[in-house]
């Protein structure tokens, strides 16, 4: 469909319109592939399976839209054009997997309307991962990129992947998980220089209910987002359900745009050990008692990240539905 940038950029308050204030978005791709049998152990993650196992992915966005998301983000988080590269793919190549991830699901969309007796409005968000996910060294979940990765680093490395991204069609760009402040700036500049219409959201992560994962404030990474043109929504993703509700506060604060959450399970990223460790109170089966909080905190947009699955979406959706 030819849309106006208008039309384009009206795409989540059309859907919140159509749906009554709020609209839910998946649940973890990456994990949930784990947990359908991929192997995504390597430093591609989930983008991995864009050559290994395609069809999973689109089986999965179905199990998603089936359990009551409106919205998909694509299997784009960790792929890039520099990480296909270093496993032997060209450009070419590398270029047709992130458009990939794009048409799997746009596919998953067109099977599930097709049988949907039912027709209801579905977002496709072309998932864009950190730096720090490229370099799968944990900095994505730190925002310690070192002295020498600078702002014109950061475009550089973005640029490309993002124009191939948008030429491929989706509705929105999803900025996720985004670690600190230079690479929130990069994607606002980037946007503005490469002359993209297409929407975005920006989802930061913390590990403390107050800042960013990189210690920077999440008030100013937040404002950086919400003057951005192209931002039709801010929020907060892979970040334990603990810390929801006052990061939700401090957003309404910043931005009158729609807020989004859709945080993980409870686990966070030990640096020492490299590794996620599960804190209590906060499991994907505890989320559905505070969406309804979160959603009258000021979140229109909740879904969930890392170690959930279409059973935590399906208990989103019941609670927003008042079923809970
Ligand atoms: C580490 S955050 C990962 C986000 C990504 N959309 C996924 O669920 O796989």
């Amino acid at each position: 469909m030819d849309w106006t940038a208008e039309e384009k950029s009206n795409v989540v308050e059309e859907l919140l319109r159509e749906n009554g204030g709020w609209a839910v978005i998946d649940g973890g791709l990456a994990t949930e592939l784990e947990s359908n049998g991929a192997d995504i152990r390597d430093a591609l993650w989930s983008s991995k399976c864009l050559f290994t196992c395609p069809e999973l992915i689109r089986k999965v966005h179905l199990d998603y839209l089936e359990a009551g998301a409106s919205i998909l983000i694509t299997a784009s988080y960790q792929a890039t054009i520099q990480g296909f590269l270093s496993r032997g793919f060209s450009q070419e190549e590398s270029e047709a997997l992130l458009r990939k991830s794009v048409e799997l699901a746009v596919e998953a969309r067109d099977i599930y309307l097709q049988k949907c007796p039912q027709k209801r409005q579905i977002l496709i968000a072309a998932s864009v991962g950190s730096y720090g996910a490229y370099l799968a060294d944990g900095s994505e979940y730190s925002g310690d990129y070192g002295e020498y990765v600078t702002l014109e680093t950061l475009k550089e490395f973005h640029r490309r992947r993002l124009q191939v991204l948008v030429e491929a069609g989706p509705d929105l760009i999803a900025f996720e998980t985004i670690p600190n402040k230079i690479e929130t700036q990069a994607y606002v500049e980037l946007l503005e220089e490469c002359n993209i219409d297409t929407p975005a959201w920006f989802a930061f992560s913390s590990k403390d209910g107050v800042n960013i994962v990189s210690g920077d404030s999440l008030v100013e990474c937040g404002s950086i987002a919400d003057s951005c043109h192209n931002c039709v929504a801010v929020g907060i993703n892979c970040t334990p359900p603990r810390f929801i509700h006052d990061l939700i506060l401090s957003m309404t604060k910043i931005t009158k745009k729609p807020i989004l959450i859709y945080p993980n399970s409870g686990e966070s990223y030990d640096p020492e050990k490299k590794e996620w460790v599960q804190s209590a109170g906060g499991s994907a089966e505890d989320f559905a008692p505070f969406v309804n909080k979160w959603h009258e905190a000021g979140a229109s947009l909740i879904g969930g990240c890392c170690r959930t699955s279409p059973d935590t979406v399906r208990a989103i959706s019941r609670a927003l539905k008042g079923g809970a």
